[in-house]
């Protein structure tokens, strides 16, 4: 069995994480329901915010809220003293309810409203990550009717395939993301900023992908922008205070993966950046990243209770559960792979190769293809591992199924955090016909 933080087989043979039963936490919340490991939350938290101190680096550590942003999720990451990247002003929003420190949030996005990025100013927020022309022209009228000043990041496109999934690469040239470094549009970009009397070109941001297990892409990164900093600085006098490397550091979704721990990227970041800096004689930019699937990633996991099944002579047999792409979209997105166990029975010897089917009306709508397990009935519980990031945080009504809840364990104690939504929920913002359209 794959094994991630507290988790563990209790004495009654039951899954528990956080030192709590599983089994009990169905029968009390209900399935589908997420449940998140948070000592393991706070041990990468640690871990990346530490190997940066030991560099005795100036740095910050952003979690990127879209993998999973609830009240709690943000309070927690304030409390292990993270700051924050959101992306939309509903992450914005969320932010604010948690109380979190507007000083520390980062709001990025492709195409931030100019409602958005009014909130933004509102709030104070730390820094605008300025993805494109149309924004730097919008959030430059912005300050100037409001006379007052924001600190920017500028987002690049160093030109970088990480070696991941197609749909989630950034960093490519062919990017809908950020201004284009090898073409001239950075330059284009940092001169405007440069010349605005509104806008503090605080630093230059760079996202290269997500799920990457090797470092080489992080590297190639700073030193593609290294280079072009080196020649600005000569040319315009400018050097930035930060440097934001972005998120996508890799996590264990199978035993078939192999994420390198949170402390060797940031080694391997902060010692290429000396480097060039050294080399070039520059002063030492204060290192950002944004790490969001490696942060909570892990310490998700999904229980759902087993229901019908179907067996396809000769070529497969279907256990269906009581979620699927609702709670879990990325099987059906970007094909990707999970493992499970039954929470109930986690070392039970495994019978049979099955395919776990969620409830949509959608053949797409599957797991996991090809899961060995016992033979499992309407008493079993599975539980699906390491689905804490991008689960909740992309679920979706579809087939007007509820979202289910959220809960936090942490040291035999559960809190739950996101309510199961209800029906009415569903129909909250639904109207009666009034008048008949058609007469
Ligand atoms: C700009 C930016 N920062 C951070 C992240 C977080 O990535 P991950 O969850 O892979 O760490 C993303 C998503 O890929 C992103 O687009
Ligand atoms: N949502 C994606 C990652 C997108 C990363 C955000 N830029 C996933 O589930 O893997």
């Amino acid at each position: 069995m794959n094994h991630y933080g507290t988790m563990k087989v209790n004495a009654q043979g039951h899954l528990e994480i956080g030192g709590v039963d599983t089994v009990d936490l169905a029968a009390r919340y209900g399935t589908p329901l997420y449940v998140y490991d948070v000592a393991l939350i706070r041990q990468r938290a640690r871990a990346f915010k530490e190997a940066f101190q030991n560099l005795g680096v100036k740095s910050r550590v952003a979690y990127a809220s879209k993998a999973f942003s609830s009240i709690a999720m943000l309070q927690l990451a304030n409390e292990e003293g993270l700051s924050l990247d959101v992306v939309s002003g509903g992450e914005l929003y969320t932010a604010m309810a948690a109380g979190f420190p507007a000083e520390k949030i980062h709001f990025h996005g492709n195409n931030k409203s100019r409602e958005e990025l009014e909130m933004a100013l509102d709030a104070n927020i730390g820094c605008i990550v300025v993805d494109n022309f149309y924004e730097l022209g919008m959030l430059e009228n912005l300050c100037a009717a409001r006379n007052r000043k924001i600190r920017v990041l500028l987002r690049v496109t160093p030109g970088i395939e990480a070696h991941t999934h197609d749909y989630i690469l950034t960093g490519q040239e062919d990017s809908k993301f950020g201004f284009d470094l090898q073409n001239g549009q950075a330059e284009t970009a940092l001169k405007q900023a440069l010349d605005s009397k509104w806008l503090k070109v605080h630093g230059l941001h760079c996202h290269i992908g997500s799920q990457i297990f090797e470092t080489a892409g992080f590297v190639l990164a700073a030193q593609k922008i290294m280079e072009k900093l080196d020649k600005w600085h000569k040319l315009y006098g400018y050097f930035p205070q930060v440097l934001n490397l972005g998120g996508g550091f890799g996590i264990r979704y199978t035993s078939e993966d192999n994420p390198l721990p949170p402390g060797y990227y940031v080694t391997e970041i902060v010692k290429e950046v000396k480097h060039q800096v050294n080399m070039r004689r520059l002063p030492m930019p204060e290192i950002w990243i944004e790490p969001g699937r490696s942060l909570v990633g892990e310490a998700g996991t999904t229980l759902y209770s087993v229901g019908s099944s179907k067996e396809v002579p000769n070529v497969r047999k279907y256990i269906a559960v009581d979620g699927g792409m609702i709670d879990n979209i990325r099987p059906a997105l970007y094909d990707a792979k999970y493992e499970a166990v039954l929470a109930n029975r986690p070392l039970a010897k495994c019978e049979e190769t099955v395919s776990i089917a969620g409830k949509c009306c959608e053949s797409g709508d599957m797991l996991i293809w090809d899961l060995p397990l016992p033979k499992a009935g309407s008493d079993d519980l599975l539980a699906v591992f390491c689905t804490g990031a991008y689960g909740y945080s992309m679920a979706n009504n579809y087939n007007r199924i509820p979202r289910p809840p959220v809960v936090f364990v942490e040291n035999g104690k559960d809190e739950l955090v996101v309510k199961r939504e209800t029906y009415e929920d569903l129909i909250r913002n639904d109207l009666h016909l009034r008048v008949p359209l058609a007469e």
